[in-house]
Formats: C-alpha cells, structure tokens, sequence
C-alpha cells in the first residue's frame, strides 16, 4: 500500500447572469448580484455565506464574487472525484433555486456557474489542490523538486484554452491558468500567484503534518481528468516523502516555461533546465512517471496499487503517447483539453467558423457550464464522449454524507446532528463548538481520524 494521504480541491466558479435570448444585456444583474440570489438560502439557514456542510465540505462566498467549494478531507481518490462532483450537484441546486428566484421577483435573466478560470473580462480564478505532507524540515526542497512536475502536467491535465493572440486570431492552449501564474513559491495567493503556496496553516497537528497547497491547476470538467490530476500528484509525492531525490528536472525560468508550454500543445518544444539542458513537457512528464513507476517497483508497491492507481498511471501512460504520436483521440473522451478540442474542432468544420468566433467561444463556455442541462458535460457523458469513474448514486450520496474515512466523518455528522437539533455551533476544519453558555470545544488535530471519543461526548450533548 502506498503511504496514506487526505487531500481535498478547493474550486472557486465562474458566474454569470446571462438576459433572456433577444433580451437586452444591459437589464441583466451584476455577477456581484447574481452571487448574492445564489446564497440567499445558505445565508438564512447558515447566517453567513461561510458555511460547513453535513458532508464535511465547506461552501462560501470570497471576495470577488466567486462561489467556491471545498471538498472535505478525502483519502482515496475516487472519494475525491465523487466529492468534488457533489460540489457542482449541490451549486447547480443553488443555481436552480435562485433562477426562480429571480423569476419570481421578476429579475430578468438566468444565472450560470463555470468550473472554468478565467471570466471575459480576463479575471482568474483558482482550482486549488491540498495534500497533506508529513513535516519535514526540507518541505522547500520538496517544493523544488515538485513545481516542474507541476509546471508540465498541464499537458495531461489543462483544461484547454482559447487564446487570442496578439496580432489577432486565436490559438489553442493546453491551459486557462498558465498566463495568470506569477512566482513558483510564495506565501501569497493573490498579490503573487504562486504554484505552491507556502503559507504554512496544515490544518491539523503542525508538529506532524504540513498541507502543501496547489494554486496551479485549471479546473477540471471531465472526471477522468481530476481523477489523474490529484492521483499523479499523490503518487509523485509519496516518491519524495520517501526521500527519493529529483534535482535534475528543475527549470532555468519556471514562469517563461509554464507559459511557453501552454501555447505549445504538441508538448515537444523544449524549455531550458537550470543544469543548461533542454527537455520539452513531454519528455519532463515522462522522466517524472519512469521515475515514480520506478520508485513502486523498488519499493514492492506496486503489487498493492488500488485500481484507482492503477488507471492513473496507465491514463498517464497514454496521455504522453497521445502527444508522442500526435494523436488526441488516444484520450478524447478522458482529458479535457483533448474533449473540450474534438468539440470545437466539429463544431467549426460544420458551420466553417474561425477559432475566435463568438459561437466557437460561446461553445467553449458550455463546456465548463455546470448545469446538467445548459451545460455541455452530461450530454457528452451520454453520448459516450466524455468517460465517468463515478455513478450519480455515489455522487448524491455524498451530496449529504461525508466520506467515513477521515476526519471530514465526525464533522459532518456533527452539523448534520446541530442541523436537526436545530442547535447553535462554530466549525471549521479542525474545530467543533457548541455555541452555549458552556462553550464545549472539541480540536481535531488528526485529520486521518474518522472516531473520536470526545466528539460522541459533543454529539450527546447535542441531543440533550
Ligand atoms: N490537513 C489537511 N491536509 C490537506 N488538506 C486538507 C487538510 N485539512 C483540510 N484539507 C483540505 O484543504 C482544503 C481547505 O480549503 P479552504 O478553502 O478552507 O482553504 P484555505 O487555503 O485554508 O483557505 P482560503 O481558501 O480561505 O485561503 C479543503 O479542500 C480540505 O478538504
Ligand atoms: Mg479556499
């Protein structure tokens, strides 16, 4: 077995309110507005748009006006997958419930979420991965060695871009998040946008454990997609926390490089190492999978690898074998910038459009709509052109039960407990308190432990 891990996906979401069709743009409300009919119901049942939810995820409003979930603590990765689809469910209610809001108010206009990065006026925001590290005192050499890995996976794992480039026209990229990237590492999310974050809040017992926070990814749509985003990561970090060294792959300019291997998206044009060598994002993924397949060979793992696992490093495998034969079909139905190519790619021969039309762009946006039906996702998953690893019966499960294997169960249960008990508490990733006059605290340090003796006690005495 590999070494156990929780990791959770924060995911900010576009929103939009979009004027009835022949309707008049400028009736519409603002994003800021629209934000606000989405929480309407959170906040009176909540009394904050910050709230902890019976599936232990936690669900606010930022600045910026941007909704954004984040999954509970997971240690598998398909819990993750089905737990970041219960996300898009539980928004896509909201989104439902606030459209008739706005109806019956007479408010003009349907309101829209996108899992994507990046909005038309050119703001970003984030999808940002947590895993949880054991504490060691090179967490920066870690670090190191991990962004280029971070800075190429884009090439398996963008969400898939159009671009306008400068001299006019469009291009396609593999990622929506690369030109928004500023610094490799950096204690700052927004003044700087690091890869990693190095703010050190671990979310649990800071003697034993740090959380490496992932400010590089773009957003996922495709399940498969996620799926081998978080596990190459859990499985590439496993390697280093076992002290096995990777010095060599570092990269002379990591922000030229990430940007310049977006906009490459054969995946072969090479960037310059800090050792003067040159290697394309290619050949840097594959080097990174040798050596990760290596590392469980060594180590016996690979024998005990759960199928999950086993299906990351084959779609790896094959996601690098696309870009070697040039051939996207080899992955079209399981990496979104490869689904999300093939559809516009159609769409344009039929109605002879350029990369920049309004319509190729307007398609574009569907794809990332999380809306079941004015979304793209679920008819594509139908009609066998995008693959699922989750069934909707898991996924509306955990839409209201927390995943029993981490300490995201006790906290789940427990507002699930204060919600039906109608009783006043405070959580967040750690804490559980019962706002009365004793003031009972419980801290959770362990994010790996779904019993806690102390925490039954806090449950009875919210049955009391
Ligand atoms: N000990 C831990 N190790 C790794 N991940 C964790 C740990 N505890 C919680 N998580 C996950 O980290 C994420 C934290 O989300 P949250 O949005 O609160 O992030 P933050 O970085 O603390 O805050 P903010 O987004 O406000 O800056 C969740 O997805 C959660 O499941
Ligand atoms: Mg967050």
């Amino acid at each position: 077995m590999t070494v156990r891990r929780v990791f959770g996906v924060e995911t900010e979401y576009g929103i939009t309110c979009a004027a009835p069709p022949g309707g008049d743009p400028g009736t519409v409300v603002t994003a800021d507005d629209a934000a606000r009919y989405l929480f309407r119901k959170v906040v009176q049942w909540g009394r904050s748009s910050n709230v902890f939810l019976r599936n232990g995820a936690r669900l606010y409003l930022d600045v910026g006006s941007h909704p954004e979930y984040a999954t509970a603590e997971c240690d598998d990765v398909h819990q993750l997958v089905v737990n970041d689809r219960a996300g898009e469910a539980i928004l896509d209610e909201m989104v439902e419930d606030a459209n008739q809001l706005l109806a019956a108010e007479g408010v003009p206009g349907t309101i829209h979420l996108f899992k994507n990065n990046v909005d038309s006026a050119g703001n970003s925001f984030g999808c940002h991965e947590n895993y949880l590290v054991r504490r060691r005192r090179d967490f920066q050499a870690m670090g190191d060695a991990i962004v280029p890995f971070f800075i190429t996976r884009q090439i398996l794992t963008g969400a898939g871009h159009i671009r306008a480039r400068a001299g006019g026209g469009a291009t396609y990229a593999f990622s929506q998040r690369a030109d928004q990237m500023w610094d490799a590492m950096s204690s700052a999310t927004t003044r700087s946008r690091p890869i990693i974050n190095t703010r050190d809040e671990p979310h649990g017992d800071a003697d034993l454990y740090r959380r490496m926070h992932v400010i590089v990814g773009d957003s996922s749509v495709a399940e498969t997609t996620t799926m081998l985003k978080v596990g190459m990561t859990d499985l590439l970090l496993g390697m280093l926390e076992d002290g096995v060294r990777v010095r060599d792959l570092a990269l002379a300019e990591p922000m030229r490089a990430i940007r310049e291997i977006s906009h490459d998206t054969t995946g072969t044009v090479p960037v310059e190492l800090a050792t003067g060598r040159r290697m394309s994002a290619l050949d840097i993924q594959e080097a990174f999978l040798t050596r990760v397949t290596a590392y469980l060979d060594s180590r016996g793992l690979t024998e005990g690898l759960t199928g999950v696992q086993r299906r990351v490093l084959e779609l790896w495998e094959r996601g690098l074998q696309a870009l070697r034969d040039a051939d996207p079909s080899l992955v079209d139905t399981e990496l979104d910038w490869a689904i999300k190519a093939r559809l516009l790619e159609r769409y344009r021969s039929k109605h002879t459009l350029a990369l920049d039309d309004p319509r190729v762009a307007r398609l574009s946006l569907a794809y990332h709509d999380i809306s079941p039906t004015r979304g793209l996702a679920t008819t594509l998953a139908r009609r066998g052109l995008m693959a699922r690893i989750t069934t909707d019966d898991e996924v509306a499960a955990a839409v209201s039960e927390p995943p029993p294997t981490t300490r995201a169960k006790l906290r789940g249960d427990f507002v699930a407990r204060a919600q039906e008990r109608r009783r006043d508490v405070t959580v967040d990733w750690v804490h559980l308190k019962i706002n009365d006059a004793v003031q009972r605290t419980v801290v959770l340090k362990d994010p790996f432990a779904p019993v806690d003796e102390r925490v039954d006690a806090l449950m009875a005495a919210l049955q009391a």
